[in-house]
């Protein structure tokens, strides 16, 4: 029997492109068609300045209350925007198979990081990326930014998105994107270098979706639990279960000047993170270990590698709620 899956998406150009994807995928995965539900948050009629002044938390909140609403049946988030704490009555059903995790760098004349003169402007609103910026590159000049992906990559000297800030187009040397959602929106043309994780670490999720659902639908036996089970990549799940565990157990938030990726190596999950000083004069970098199987053996390698950080002293680098 069919049916028919109702997906929630708020209304950018990035969550209705990554929203499709999700839904083509579950409905070739099942014997299922969807259709997209777009949901009007406060933060949209504000026209972003909400999600600009105080993060993603509203966007987050209205896709909950439409699925626990029942006015959709499935909701996707960009994992790094997802608060690390559980939602009553909703769970995560599926974490698609990861696009590329890394930072993105966009500067003007095709220049790499190397290449950016003493002093060139380079736009990101987030304090991860800034701190291992300055670490980098100590003689450049972090300018704090904000907008979507066109707008900022607007800001760039000779790029021009098709929403430009009035009376500040071209101000900038360079800006740092997640190379995920330039590869959603068809920007990959932008990047002039892919910055190596050594460099710059991701934040927790990054590259990542999460699809969320009731509990009670994801427990019962039908067309779309199956579906979304067969949709849920494995190493996606065991590798952010780990750096969410990180976040979560250093009591941080994805404003934090935090850094963590892992992966499957050898036969281990492997997790890499970074506490910063905003600053970037100091960076506290630790990577750990841990049988791959198993979301059990994921969570606690997250759990232990914070501690290890909070043992030498990451919360005097970075205020950490808690500590
Ligand atoms: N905080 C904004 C945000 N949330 C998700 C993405 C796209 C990349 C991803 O899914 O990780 C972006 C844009 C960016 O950081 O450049």
């Amino acid at each position: 029997m069919s049916m028919n899956v109702r997906v929630g998406t708020r209304g950018s150009a990035l969550a209705v492109t990554q929203t499709t994807t999700v839904a083509e995928a579950l409905a070739s995965a099942g014997t299922l068609g969807y259709e997209l539900v777009r949901i009007r948050t406060e933060g949209d009629v504000l026209k972003g300045s909400l999600a600009q002044i105080g993060g993603t938390g509203v966007f987050v909140a209205a896709l909950r209350e439409a699925l626990l609403d029942d006015r959709c049946d499935v909701a996707v988030h960009s994992l790094k925007d997802l608060p690390t704490g559980a939602a009553e009555g909703l769970e995560i059903a599926a974490y698609p198979q990861r696009v590329d995790v890394r930072d993105a760098l966009c500067a003007r004349d095709g220049l790499d990081l190397a290449g950016l003169p003493a002093g060139a402007k380079v736009g990101t609103g987030s304090p991860r990326r800034a701190a291992q910026l300055r670490a980098a590159r100590p003689d450049l000049e972090v300018i704090d930014i904000r907008g979507n992906v066109d707008t900022r990559l607007g800001r760039v000297r000779g790029m021009h998105g098709p929403e430009v800030v009035e009376g500040k187009k071209g101000d900038l040397d360079a800006v740092v994107l997640a190379a995920a959602g330039l590869k959603r929106l068809g920007r990959t043309g932008t990047i002039t270098e892919l910055l190596d994780p050594s460099v710059m670490l991701p934040a927790p999720g990054q590259g990542a979706l999460a699809v969320e659902c009731r509990s009670a639908d994801a427990a019962a036996e039908t067309v779309l639990s199956a579906a979304l089970r067969e949709y849920d990549d494995e190493s996606t799940r065991l590798a952010v279960t780990a750096e969410r565990s990180l976040l979560a157990r250093l009591e941080a938030g994805c404003s934090a000047p935090i850094g963590a990726l892992a992966a499957r190596q050898d036969g281990k999950l492997v997790l890499e993170a970074v506490v910063c000083s905003p600053d970037g004069q100091r960076l506290l970098r630790r990577r750990m270990d841990a049988p791959a199987e198993g979301t059990g053996a994921a969570l606690d390698l997250g759990v232990r590698l914070a501690e290890d950080l909070l043992a030498e002293g990451a919360a005097e680098l970075t205020p950490l709620a808690g500590h």
